[in-house]
């Protein structure tokens, strides 16, 4: 059996704004140790609101409204007094824009290990700034200016210093979210060889939008529809064998908008 690092209990998330919308709507999901989870579904199904929540990046925008709970190894997320960068610390998220710090590459990486005192001296911080370089295939590529800001860096090199620097406070699952979507096709292929090696390691729960890219990376699939889950299944069975009708024509189909506007009408 595997461990459930992480789950949601009817979370539901709200946009309370000029226009109410509500984008999660009571959502069950558990996530399994050492997998990587792809949750997909057409364009606007909720599937980043969903992500972020997880990882308590609502708490920072107005007009949200969030219920139900998300369990870390059975802790509540958001019924707890632990603050929510405590939180983040043990759930990384990294976004689809890669951003780097206005820093150098180095610190990018060491960021988190300095504002958490991950570190016991100068060479266990240097070896484990090389250490989590490596496990995103980025240490070869920058070894001889680690000191230079990491604005230099090509975009794809950028996505893959963000992974390292999640990575490097050792966190329980890794959140990405469509993390290859901004990238060259070239960089889009390196941070994907990276996340099927990273797969093997760490609990990974990764919102996409290519059906391929689940296809090639997941061990679970997630098809979320107007912010309700319609499907989950290991993913051979979802691809092979779906279950449900709304899964069958979307697995089988069109590209996801004409599935959201010929789903609408
Ligand atoms: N800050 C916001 N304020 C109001 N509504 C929002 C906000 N962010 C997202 N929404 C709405 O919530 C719904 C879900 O959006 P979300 O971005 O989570 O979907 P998605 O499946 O990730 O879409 P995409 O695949 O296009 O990125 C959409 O109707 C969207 O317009």
């Amino acid at each position: 059996m595997t461990d459930t690092v992480l789950e949601t209990e009817n979370l539901a998330v709200t946009y309370t704004g000029d226009r109410r919308v509500e984008a999660v709507k009571g959502v069950d999901l558990a996530f399994p140790e050492n997998r990587l989870t792809a949750i997909i579904g057409p364009s606007g199904c909720g599937k980043s609101t969903y992500l972020k929540a997880l990882d308590r990046l609502h708490d920072i925008q107005p007009n949200v409204e969030i219920t139900g709970e998300v369990y870390l190894r059975g802790e509540p997320v958001y019924d707890t007094d632990e603050p929510a960068p405590e939180i983040r610390k043990q759930v990384g998220y990294v976004p689809q824009e890669p951003t780097a710090l206005p820093l150098s590459i180095y610190e990018n990486v060491a960021y988190g290990l300095r504002i958490h005192g991950l570190f016991d001296s100068k060479d266990d911080l240097d070896e484990l700034v090389e250490r989590h370089l490596r496990k995103v295939n980025l240490f070869e590529e920058v070894s001889d200016r680690l000191d230079a800001p990491a604005a230099g860096l090509s975009t794809g090199q950028i996505q893959r210093l963000c992974l390292a620097r999640s990575l490097a406070v050792e966190p329980d699952v890794l959140l990405c979210d469509e993390v290859t979507s901004a990238l060259d096709p070239i960089s889009a292929e390196n941070v994907e060889e990276t996340l099927a090696e990273l797969a093997e390691e760490y609990t990974i729960v990764m919102v996409t939008h290519s059906m391929d890219q689940a296809k090639r990376l997941a061990d679970e699939v997630v098809f979320l529809y107007l912010g309700e889950v319609v499907e989950t299944n290991d993913v051979r069975s979802f691809f092979e064998d779906p279950q449900h009708e709304r899964t069958k024509r979307f697995v089988s189909g069109p590209t996801d908008d004409e599935y959201a506007v010929s789903d609408a009408t």
